[in-house]
């Protein structure tokens, strides 16, 4: 058996970044930008006014001040004039600042009689004013690769990219396997029980940025496995789940083999998760997780992740590993790194993390409560309450 580091580098190496598509800005929001983007022109373009109000010479902002209003400037259509002593243009936020003007005073300080105005007796003591590329310059970039946030979509818009070159979405093939399964909605007989791991996963691949294509469920038999494989060409990776173990029933590897699977491994040092498999399948790479929903689960957020964030361009080492207080006392772990579904909250110094009573790697109700894995070293000792552990957020994270 090898170890989860090693079995993460040979998962990595069966994957190559992916060419890169052209999408509508609105459409790109979550992708991860191939190229940089580069502003075709300053922000704002011009001095701005940042309130409405009335545009002077800043050393005519006295209190009692009066002012001659010369004209007016709303937002995309600039006064032409030039502001002299004693003048003030009434302007509003967004309006380019005339020239002359190096103040705006807030319409709140300021009393209209006609065409004058009058300072109020406190001023504020800001300017008001943006000035031109206050924000970003002609030639500013948006850096790749990069996740496209909601805030990176409105710079680029800024920026003026109606179009962004983002990496092309993995195509990922799904193949539950099991004469016991039967998809979410179907009647199932008496001995089967509804596939849902799948589900999870495909959920999963999607929030990473893949596209994940459910194919029928294969049943244990060589025919219906190798037909549903044939339905899987052309992706980019083909994630099997169960039928890995030892048992007589379990062909996947032995189905793939003839198909012509490269494998780089089989079974890993691991808990739960310890059938897992990967190769190479003609131009794609296979992924063959374990049955249990629990530990395709896990298996699927330690290697099918970075494996999609490779296939992106992304950075994609291991996660990193946080530290918590452990708030339980734990055995001496065997010879498996293990992943044990755990609860974080916020703690004084550290967060504190507690690992849920059971742990068997079928239970996807504890699992859906977990907020994080608790990492367990190859032949960790016995802990206590108390000590430093490490572990792995799951999802959104409250610390
Ligand atoms: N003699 C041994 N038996 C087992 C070993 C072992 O080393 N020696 N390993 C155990 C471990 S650990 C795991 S994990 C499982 C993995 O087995 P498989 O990958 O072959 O998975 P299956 O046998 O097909 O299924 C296991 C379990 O999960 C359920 N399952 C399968 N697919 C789905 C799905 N898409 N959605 C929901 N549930 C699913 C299936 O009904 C089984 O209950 O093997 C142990 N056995
Ligand atoms: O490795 Mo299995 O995944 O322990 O349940």
């Amino acid at each position: 058996m090898i170890t989860v580091d090693e079995a993460l580098s040979a998962c990595l190496a069966l994957t190559r970044p992916l060419e890169a598509e052209t999408v509508p800005l609105s459409e790109a929001a979550g992708r991860v930008l191939a190229d940089p983007v580069f502003a075709k022109r300053d922000q704002p373009p011009f001095a701005a006014s940042a309130m409405d109000g009335y545009a002077l010479r800043d050393i005519e902002a006295i209190p009692g001040r009066r002012l001659r209003v010369v004209g007016e400037a709303p937002a995309g259509r600039a006064w032409s004039g030039r502001i002299g002593p004693g003048e003030a243009l009434r302007i509003f936020t967004g309006a380019p600042v005339p020239e002359g003007a190096d103040r705006i005073v807030i319409q709140e300080d300021v009393t209209v009689n006609g065409d004058t105005i009058t300072l109020g007796k406190t001023l504020d003591g800001g300017l008001h004013l943006r000035p031109s590329g206050a924000d970003f310059r002609a030639g500013a970039r948006i850096e790749a690769p990069r996740r496209l946030s909601p805030a990176d979509i409105a710079l680029a818009a800024a920026m003026n990219a109606p179009t962004l070159s983002v990496t092309r979405r993995p195509e990922v093939a799904m193949i539950a396997t099991g004469d016991e399964l039967v998809s979410p909605g179907e009647d199932p007989g008496p001995d089967q029980i509804i596939a849902s791991n799948t589900y999870g996963l495909k959920a999963l691949i999607e929030a990473e940025g893949g596209h994940a294509r459910l194919l029928p469920i294969a049943r244990d038999n060589r025919e219906s496995l190798e037909t549903v494989f044939d339905l899987a060409k052309g992706a980019d990776l083909i994630v099997t789940v169960g039928g890995a173990s030892v048992g007589d029933h379990d062909l996947v590897g032995e189905v793939a083999a003839g198909l012509g699977l490269e494998r780089a491994f089989y079974k890993i040092a691991m808990r739960p998760g310890k059938p897992l498999m990967a190769g190479r399948l003609g131009e794609g790479a296979l992924l063959g997780l374990p049955g249990n929903p629990v530990s395709a689960m896990v298996c699927g957020h330690l290697f099918l992740v970075p494996m999609l964030r490779a296939f992106l361009g992304l950075p994609a080492g291991a996660r990193r590993r946080r530290r918590a207080r452990l708030m339980d006392d734990l055995d001496p772990n065997g010879p498996r790194e293990h992943y044990m579904r755990a609860e974080v909250v916020p703690g004084a110094d550290l967060p504190e993390i507690t690992p849920f009573d059971r742990q068997d790697s079928s239970l996807l109700s504890i699992f859906s409560r977990a907020n994080a894995l608790l990492v367990r070293p190859v032949d960790d000792g016995k802990r206590r309450m108390g000590d430093i552990v490490d572990y792995l957020p799951l999802g959104p994270l409250i610390t």
